[in-house]
């Protein structure tokens, strides 16, 4: 079992310096877990601590947290306690929210990996599990045993995703380890519980190699994932790179276009949207013209826009839009997208002009606010120009705007204010809104 965890790591990529965290539920796998790599850690030179995620709903919480400090301090490890309030509306009850609220907590503990004591058991469980939910092939591919950092958390390992839980429990006695049993483990009410105590049992009984036989299948689950995931990343090229031209997308096949959403949804960290969901919104996206953009909700916070030949993803929530100011960056974040700012002669927004303001800000439209885009034509109303430019009413609290002091000097989709437009030969920035382009970026 050392050597499983030790070479887990080397290939990982873990070596001296390296800095660890165990998950320490104070159950068998993780106690087991976090002695393993105790031995370990002379021999590679990472540092090791631990947290416990206290989730205040057993009366015995605080005992196993207790618990888990007694271990670490035998083992002279650092821990730590992580206090969690678990959302009593979570929509997934409160297992997914204990579960949720406990992920959230380990995400934010700064180190490079969180160490989990998941086992080969709990990973057929945990295919079963999804299988019954109708899980495709990403889900289906379970628990990976390291999954890099990403921006804001560290990333994991699971060293015992190969190991039987039987196996796991005779080291621990031959070890002479002590742990806690989560009595709500026994609570045949939960799906999971359900799963490991009666389901897969039966299943064992029947098919003695049931459980490596599934652990199997998510690999080979997993590496399909993988090739679907490159699959999609060509195609993104295809249509264009980070930003999407709406007609590249829909003359893709069904089942492409939804690969390629739901990679670019993982992407984001998007939960994948059911199935029937996504081909409803890919069937209405097709439908989108430039007098008629379209925004479909996809059912898990997020919906799917079309408008002017482009195609994004973008959260349903991104109404508002932080208002920054511009200091002459070639580009600036704006909500799911970027906003451009192309240097040329003779085009777009006089520079000259531009220095004349004290603040260059790009934010939001204001109630009101008006234009004039060409001499001779009135200053009209934004909401005006949009309704003749076919601005569809949700773009239109996102549409960025570019403001030199008080006036708007540019407005995306809609033009340029003819008091700070470029002259042919004087030298000019042109504003461009890139929507959804700051996936990858
Ligand atoms: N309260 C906790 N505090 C810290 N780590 C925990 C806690 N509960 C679970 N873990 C970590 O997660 C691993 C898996 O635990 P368990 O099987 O109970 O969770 P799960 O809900 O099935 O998994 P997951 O949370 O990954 O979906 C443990 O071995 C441990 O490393």
């Amino acid at each position: 079992m050392l050597a499983a965890v030790a070479q887990c790591l080397r290939r990982a990529g873990v070596g001296a310096g390296a800095r660890l965290c165990c998950a320490l539920s104070g159950g068998v796998d993780s106690v087991v877990l976090l002695a393993l790599l105790h031995r370990l850690r002379p021999e590679v030179g990472f540092s090791l601590e631990a947290a416990h995620v206290h989730h205040g709903l057993s009366p015995n919480a605080s005992a196993w947290a207790d618990a888990c400090e007694a271990h670490c301090a035998r083992l002279g490890v650092p821990f730590q306690v992580l206090r969690v309030a678990v959302d009593p509306a979570h929509s997934g009850g409160p297992e997914a929210a204990a579960r949720a609220a406990r992920h959230a907590a380990l995400d934010r503990v700064p180190c490079d990996w969180m160490v989990f004591g998941h086992h080969q058991d709990d990973q057929a469980e945990t295919l079963l599990f999804r299988l019954l939910r109708g899980a495709g092939v990403a889900g289906a591919a379970a628990m990976a045993v390291s999954v890099a950092a990403a921006p804001g958390r560290p990333g994991r390992l699971r060293p015992l995703l190969g190991q039987r839980r039987a196996g796991i429990l005779e080291w621990a006695r031959r070890e002479a380890l002590s742990w806690v049993e989560d009595e709500s483990n026994a609570d045949l009410r939960f799906a999971r519980n359900m799963l490991r105590h009666r389901v897969l049992p039966s299943l064992e009984a029947a098919f003695p190699s049931a459980v490596p036989m599934l652990a199997r299948a998510c690999a080979n689950f997993a590496e399909a994932e993988g090739l679907l995931a490159d699959l999609a990343e060509l195609d993104a090229q295809t249509c264009g790179g980070r930003i999407w031209r709406a007609s590249s997308v829909l003359g893709l096949s069904v089942p492409r276009q939804a690969n390629l959403l739901r990679w670019r949804l993982r992407e984001y960290g998007a939960q994948a949207p059911s199935r029937g969901r996504l081909e409803e919104a890919l069937r209405q996206l097709a439908t989108a013209t430039d007098a008629r953009p379209l925004r479909v909700a996809l059912g898990n916070g997020w919906a799917c826009c079309v408008y002017r030949g482009v195609l994004w993803v973008e959260g349903v929530e991104e109404v508002s839009v932080q208002a920054r100011e511009w200091r002459g960056e070639a580009a600036l974040p704006w909500g799911s997208g970027l906003v451009r700012f192309e240097c040329g002669l003779g085009v777009g927004l006089s520079r000259v002009r531009l220095q004349e303001a004290e603040r260059l800000v790009l934010a939001a439209r204001a109630p009101g606010v008006r234009l004039q885009l060409a001499p001779g034509r009135p200053r009209q109303l934004l909401r005006k120009l949009c309704q003749a430019a076919g601005v569809p009413a949700w773009l239109r609290d996102r549409m960025p705007v570019l403001w030199a002091d008080d006036a708007p000097v540019w407005v995306a989709g809609i033009g340029i204010a003819c008091s700070h437009a470029c002259a042919p030969d004087e030298a000019g920035v042109m504003p461009r809104w890139e929507p959804g382009a700051r996936a990858g970026a």
